[in-house]
C-alpha cells in the first residue's frame, strides 16, 4: 500500500534554529497516525510544512503519489487537506454555520450568486447541520448560534467536523484535547474514530499518551527535528513511547 500523504527530507531553518531537520512522513490510507515528540522537536513546523503554512527551505512531499508545492493552506485545502491549528481558527462571533463556510461560502445559483454575490445561506445551515448529525454532534441545537457560546468541547467538535466535511484527503489536528475536559475530550476522540469510519486518515499530533494509545493505529515518534521511528501501539507500553521520544532509551531500527 502506498501512503497518502509522504514526505521526504524536510527542513525548515528559522534564523539559526532547524525546526525540522531532514524529516520524513507517511500517512497511510484510512489510518490514525498520531505524531508524538517533546516540546520544540519539530511537530507542529512537519504539520505545517505538509499543510502548506510553512513552505520547507528542502525536501519534497505528494499527496497520492503527485509531488506538491503547497505556497498556502489555501493550496493545500484545495488539494482536499483539512488542518485543526492548536489556537483554533473560528469566528467567535459568527454563528456555527458561517464559521464552517469562512472563505468558501455558498452562492444562491444564477445571478443572484455570481454577479450580486448573495449567499445561500439556507443551503449552508442546512450543510452544517447534517454535517453536525454525520458526526453525533446532536448537543448542538442552533446551527444559528453564535460559536462563542459553546462549550469548549462543542467548539473544537465544530472544527472537527469542519475539518471533516470538506478534508476530502487529510484531516490533520493540532492537540484537539489538549484544553477539553474528560467529557468533551471522550466526544472529539469518537468524532476522530467517527472520520476514520468514513475512511478519512487523521493526523493526530498529541501530547496526550492515553488518548494516543486509545486510537491510533500507528505512532510516529519525532524527535530533534526528524522521524525516530513509526511504532504500533499494541507492541509497546506508554512509558517505551515517552522514553523513546525523550532518548532514554534507544528507539527499534525499523521505522
Ligand atoms: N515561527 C517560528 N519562528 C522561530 N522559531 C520557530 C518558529 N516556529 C517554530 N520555531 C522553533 O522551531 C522548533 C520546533 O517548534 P515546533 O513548534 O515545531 O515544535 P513542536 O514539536 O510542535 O513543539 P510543542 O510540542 O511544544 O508544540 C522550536 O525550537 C521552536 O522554537
Amino acid at each position: 500500500m502506498e501512503p497518502i500523504l509522504k514526505a521526504r527530507g524536510l527542513v525548515k531553518r528559522y534564523g539559526k534554529v532547524t525546526a525540522i531537520d531532514q524529516a520524513d512522513f507517511d500517512l497511510m490510507p484510512g489510518e490514525i497516525l498520531a505524531v508524538i515528540g517533546d516540546n520544540g522537536a519539530g511537530k507542529s513546523s512537519m504539520i505545517k510544512a505538509v499543510s502548506g503554512a510553512v513552505v520547507p527551505d528542502a525536501g519534497k512531499i505528494w499527496l497520492e503519489g503527485r509531488e506538491i508545492n503547497f505556497r498556502s493552506p489555501i493550496d493545500a485545502r484545495e488539494a482536499g487537506i483539512e488542518t485543526v491549528y492548536q489556537q483554533l481558527a473560528m469566528s467567535p462571533a459568527l454563528s456555527i454555520a458561517d464559521n464552517m463556510f469562512m472563505g468558501r461560502e455558498l452562492r444562491k445559483p444564477g445571478v443572484r450568486g455570481s454577479l450580486l454575490r448573495q449567499l445561500d445561506k439556507p443551503a449552508m445551515q442546512a450543510f452544517a447541520r447534517q454535517k453536525l448529525n454525520d458526526l453525533g454532534l446532536s448537543t448542538i441545537q442552533n446551527i444559528n448560534q453564535a460559536v462563542e457560546s459553546l462549550s469548549g468541547g462543542q467548539r473544537q467538535g465544530v472544527a472537527v467536523a469542519r475539518a471533516a466535511a470538506f478534508g476530502s484527503k487529510v484531516v490533520i489536528l493540532d492537540e484537539p484535547t489538549a484544553a477539553l475536559g474528560v467529557k468533551e475530550s471522550r466526544k472529539v476522540l469518537e468524532l476522530i474514530q467517527d472520520v476514520r469510519a468514513r475512511g478519512i486518515p487523521i493526523i493526530l499530533i498529541s501530547h496526550n499518551m492515553p488518548h494516543v494509545f486509545e486510537i491510533a493505529d500507528r505512532i510516529h515518534v519525532h524527535r530533534l527535528g526528524k522521524r525516530l521511528c513509526v511504532i504500533d501501539p499494541k507492541d509497546y507500553t506508554m512509558s517505551d513511547a515517552v522514553a523513546f521520544m525523550t532518548g532514554a532509551i534507544e528507539a527499534p531500527k525499523a521505522a
